[in-house]
């Protein structure tokens, strides 16, 4: 069976199928303690570890004594005479050997904290051999709290007909400042690693569907465990062992508990391991691998960590080298969580934020997010009642008094669409990419048969077509480019809220590649370092994931060359087919062409460029020749009047005779500049050989006021006329132009005015302007 392939779905636990298993969770065994009340009913107050002693049993003089089972301290016997004997005060203070109601003062009611959607931590703190194996695992006859909360997790769920669990459990082991998988294969269990924030990887875990199957597992574990017989206790644990459930639950749905057909899964109970799967880890609130139970319908996910742990006992040297060195161990982590809890009672109790020393030990790395403050944390110091462990017990009460300092703030974590939501995005980009995939197929083999086949068989997509589908495929690449960066956004979300606020050194998020492709992680750098680069390779591949996209999309916007239609070779093996054909391939080429020009504002062919650019440059000089005409015809006016006055001055003066005289040489062309000079010509050109123009001329000069005038001036009979004079001139001479010599150049729609005028003084020099009235 492919265990890495489980689907959640499968494995689900709910009170329809939870099995009775060996009448432990019948209905009628549930304990209604268990579901009576709220969670903190034996969970002291939440915001406090809850903290219990339990003083194993002797047959023999006990040290310590309890007036009102939550004060503690020295028997008369025990303590220093005449000297007061400290007290304690705790939760609980518990004696006796049966478990049944350890369990139910010390770790029900956190249980039912998990179950409920609370990380929880119960852990035994203690002197070696002071009973903390007994109070965690217990024996066949007195069970232990592990396996009374199996059990009672199981009569949770069958109790709570409303929502339906996926539970995976885990269990390792601390050994001489190595983590190790005691459900892992192999001798001593592989080793794993704390990557950060508590998340643990290489880390087996079980799915559990039963209460026989989570047995088979804590025994399969247990007994993997380290234990050796020392001066004190003749299986002694050698290790700190970590037994850690994950609890996700959701509402079911409206069809209630008929949603789900019930299916016993008989080889569930009885082959644990076989549901189980390697996986990438599991740490604190978050774990990185295992099935996960999806959001659905609205129906958001809540998850929780159950951890149940028995520490290790200090102890002082033993006659063995081996358990001396194991007793180093113990006693350096022992004292590291020491401190911890201290830092963590100060910060508390003034406010402070001093540094809290996690690191300097596994236990307290592995501790960090439930110590942190997001947990329901339950402990049971365990004390030798020998007066000759006095010492060692005050130790631990001392212990147990920092933790009871220490503040807590668990939040139940309800995840709610997001990772429904990721996976369904997922999925559609799979489809997606699907289909984009099968378009190109299609297209490919369209265009095979362009090539391959004959006559009529053969059949091209139209250019229509072919726009359609460029469209479409643009469409599907957009698509998966929007669902890609919605991973991103809301995987960046996710990882951002669990992390330490701390900047990511670009050179550390950028690790060096590792033979094939493998990124090396140091494993020495703190947990917070470790999850920053973690987080950076996960973006790293999300933005090489975006670019493969990008470039995927521009490569589909390309105008199509797999299509036979538009190939060389196509055209020469159809080239007395269908020329149609040809035409529409062009066409829709031509299409393609446009489609990206419009997509690209920016982009227009070069000649079109140059072209516009010449417009724009005539369109320039055609205003600049326009102002300089307005300007020309204006100062023609003026002269006009100029003359039309002198000339009546004149020949009332009966000076008329002197015209022929004054009559000055024939206007001469000028220059026009270059850019204009050729329209001119053309101009000219079309004046010089149109009788029509003189007609227009004369038009034009029907009612002007030099014509009004020169008639004026022949009526009155004084002589010849200047104008008259001048008129001739321009008569006998075709070829004049109208260029004034203080006015070049002449604008071209001006040339046909002033030849009309044949104003023949329009030779005069600047000089004899200067004696020509300006005004009339
Ligand atoms: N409450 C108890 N009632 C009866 N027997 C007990 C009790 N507590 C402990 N014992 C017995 O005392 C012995 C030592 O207990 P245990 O192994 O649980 O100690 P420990 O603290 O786990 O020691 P170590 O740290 O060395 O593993 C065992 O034989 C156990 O059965």
């Amino acid at each position: 069976m492919d265990v890495s392939r489980i689907d959640p779905e499968e494995v689900l636990v709910d009170a329809a199928t939870v099995e009775p298993g060996d009448g432990d969770v019948s209905v009628d065994n549930i304990d209604e303690a268990l579901l009576r009340g709220s969670s903190s009913s034996n969970a002291g107050d939440q915001d406090k570890v809850l903290v219990s002693i339990r003083i194993r049993p002797t047959d023999s003089t006990c040290a310590w004594t309890s007036p009102n089972h939550q004060t503690i301290h020295l028997a008369p016997g025990s303590a220093t005479p005449g000297k007061a004997s400290a007290a304690y005060n705790f939760d609980n203070i518990l004696t006796g050997t049966p478990n049944k109601p350890i369990y139910a003062a010390v770790a029900r009611g956190h249980v039912r904290a998990a179950m409920e959607g609370y990380n929880a931590l119960i852990f035994a703190y203690g002197q070696t051999a002071s009973g903390k194996t007994f109070t965690l695992s217990g024996d066949p006859d007195e069970p232990g709290i592990i396996p009374r909360a199996m059990r009672d997790v199981f009569a949770y769920i069958r109790a709570t007909p409303d929502r339906e669990y996926l539970l995976r459990c885990s269990y390792l082991e601390i050994y001489n400042e190595a983590i190790h998988d005691l459900l892992g294969a192999g001798a001593g269990g592989p080793q794993v690693q704390i990557l950060g924030n508590g998340i643990l990887a290489p880390l087996r875990e079980e799915v559990i569907t039963s209460l026989a199957g989570v047995r088979a597992v804590l025994a399969r574990g247990g007994g993997n465990r380290r234990t050796a017989s020392t001066d004190w206790n003749e299986r002694s644990s050698r290790s700190h062992s970590v037994f850690r459930m994950v609890v996700e639950s959701r509402e079911r749905g409206s069809a209630g508990a008929n949603e789900r057909a019930p299916s016993p899964l008989p080889d569930r109970a009885t082959t644990p391991s076989m549901n189980g799967r390697s996986t990438p880890g599991l740490g604190g609130s978050r774990d990185t691998g295992g099935p996960r139970l999806q959001a659905r319908d609205g129906r958001s996910v809540q998850v929780s960590t159950l951890s149940l742990i028995d520490l290790a006992g200090s102890e002082r040297a033993t006659s063995d080298k081996d358990r001396t060195r194991e007793g180093k161990y113990i006693n350096t982590s022992l004292l590291t969580l020491g401190s911890v809890i201290g830092t963590l009672a100060e910060n508390a109790a003034k406010g402070k934020t001093d540094h809290v020393p996690f690191r300097n030990s596994k236990l307290t790395r592995l501790l960090q997010p439930s110590l942190s403050g997001n947990a329901r944390i339950s402990v049971i110091a365990t004390l030798n009642p020998s007066p000759s462990a006095i010492t060692e017990s005050t130790s631990t009460l001392l212990f147990a008094q920092r933790i009871k300092r220490v503040a807590l703030k668990a939040e139940k974590k309800e995840v709610v669409d997001t990772d429904a939501l990721l996976e369904r995005y997922r999925k559609e980009i799979e489809d997606l990419k699907q289909r984009l995939a099968d378009r190109e197929t299609a297209m490919g083999a369209e265009g095979g048969k362009g090539a391959g086949a004959t006559g009529g068989l053969r059949r091209r997509l139209s250019a229509r077509e072919q726009v359609d589908e460029g469209r479409a495929m643009r469409d599907l690449n957009g698509r998966i480019q929007q669902l890609t960066k919605l991973i991103l956004t809301s995987a960046t979300v996710e990882d951002s809220a669990g992390a330490e606020s701390r900047p990511v050194s670009p050179t550390k998020a950028l690790l060096p590649q590792d033979g094939e492709g493998a990124r090396k992680v140091d494993f020495d750098l703190a947990p917070y370092e470790l999850q920053q680069e973690l987080l950076a390779a996960r973006r790293e591949l999300e933005v090489r994931a975006n670019q493969i996209l990008s470039l995927e999309a521009a490569l589909e916007a390309r105008p199509s060359t797999s299509h036979r239609a538009l190939s060389p070779d196509a055209e020469d093996a159809d080239a007395d087919g269908d020329d149609k054909d040809r035409v529409i391939a062009d066409q829709a080429r031509a299409i393609q062409l446009l489609e990206a020009a419009l997509a690209a504002p920016t982009y227009a062919p070069p000649e079109l460029e140059e072209k516009l650019a010449a417009s724009e440059e005539w369109a320039k000089e055609l205003a600049r020749e326009l102002e300089r005409e307005k300007r020309a015809r204006a100062k023609l006016e003026e002269e006009r009047r100029a003359l039309v006055g002198f000339v009546s001055k004149f020949d009332s003066l009966g000076l008329g005779g002197l015209g022929a005289a004054l009559a000055l040489p024939p206007p001469t062309r000028l220059p026009a500049p270059s850019s204009y000079a050729p329209r001119a010509e053309t101009l000219v050109e079309e004046n010089e050989s149109g009788d029509d123009d003189e007609g227009e001329v004369a038009d034009m000069l029907d009612d002007s006021p030099v014509k009004m005038a020169i008639e004026m001036s022949m009526s009155m009979q004084v002589g010849p006329s200047l104008m008259e004079e001048e008129w001739s001139v321009v008569e006998d001479d075709g070829d004049a132009d109208v260029s004034f010599e203080y006015h070049a150049p002449a604008p071209h729609g001006m040339s046909k005015f002033s030849k009309g005028l044949g104003m023949g003084r329009s030779r005069l020099s600047k000089g004899e302007k200067e004696n020509v009235p300006t005004r009339s």
